[in-house]
Parts: structure tokens; sequence; C-alpha cells
């Protein structure tokens, strides 16, 4: 069976949603990446406290809790809690070698 050629309506209204979609992935992107900069900005404070009182780089209680809460706000959120777990282990993974420079 051949498609019929669909309406310029249609076709122009689609083009709308992808940009209003795109739109707020930008915003979006843009909300991601200045939480992550102050984020970064915390760990590093706090990396630059443990090297003053010789506090190891990682801590993995405080990490298997954070992973916990995180994998319960996914699940309220409908994001993949296997998704946020290996997210959030990414970042703390860059925190903590950000951490063994501050005690270099
Ligand atoms: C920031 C800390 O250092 C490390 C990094 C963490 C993080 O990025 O959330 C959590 C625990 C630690 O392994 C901390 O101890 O709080």
């Amino acid at each position: 069976m051949t498609q019929s050629p669909q309406s310029t309506d249609v076709v122009e209204r689609a083009a709308e949603v992808l940009r209003e979609h795109r739109a707020s992935i930008d915003r979006l992107d843009a909300i991601l990446v200045y939480t992550l900069g102050e984020r970064f900005k915390h760990t590093q404070a706090v990396g630059r406290l443990k090297a003053q009182h010789d506090l190891p780089p990682s801590d993995p209680d405080r990490e298997a809790r954070q992973i916990a809460r995180l994998q319960e706000l996914a699940q309220d959120a409908d994001l993949d809690p296997e998704f946020a777990r290996a997210f959030l282990q990414f970042i703390i993974q860059e925190v903590i070698q950000h951490h063994k420079k501050h005690q270099q």
C-alpha cells in the first residue's frame, strides 16, 4: 500500500512540535550543566577539606547511601534506576580522582 503524502499542515505541525521539544531539551541540558558545575564546586571544597585533614578521598558507605537514595528518586521520576546508579557512579569516580589530586 502506498502512503498518501502528508498535508502541509501536518508536516508544519510536526516541525513545530519537534522545535518545542528541542527547546525544552536545550533548557534541561543547561540545567544539567549548571547543576553539575555547582556540585563540583562543593565536591572540590570537600576535596580540599579532606586533604587538609588527611581524610581518605572516597567514602564507600556514603556512596552506598547516595546510590540507594538516588535509585528511589529515579523510580519516582520514571527514570531507569540502573541508569541513575551508573550516572552517579560515573560522577563520583571523577570526584574521587579530583580528591586524589588534592592529596598529591
Ligand atoms: C564528596 C565526597 O567524596 C567522595 C565523592 C562523593 C560524591 O561525589 O558524592 C561521595 C563520597 C566520596 O566517595 C564526600 O565524601 O562527601
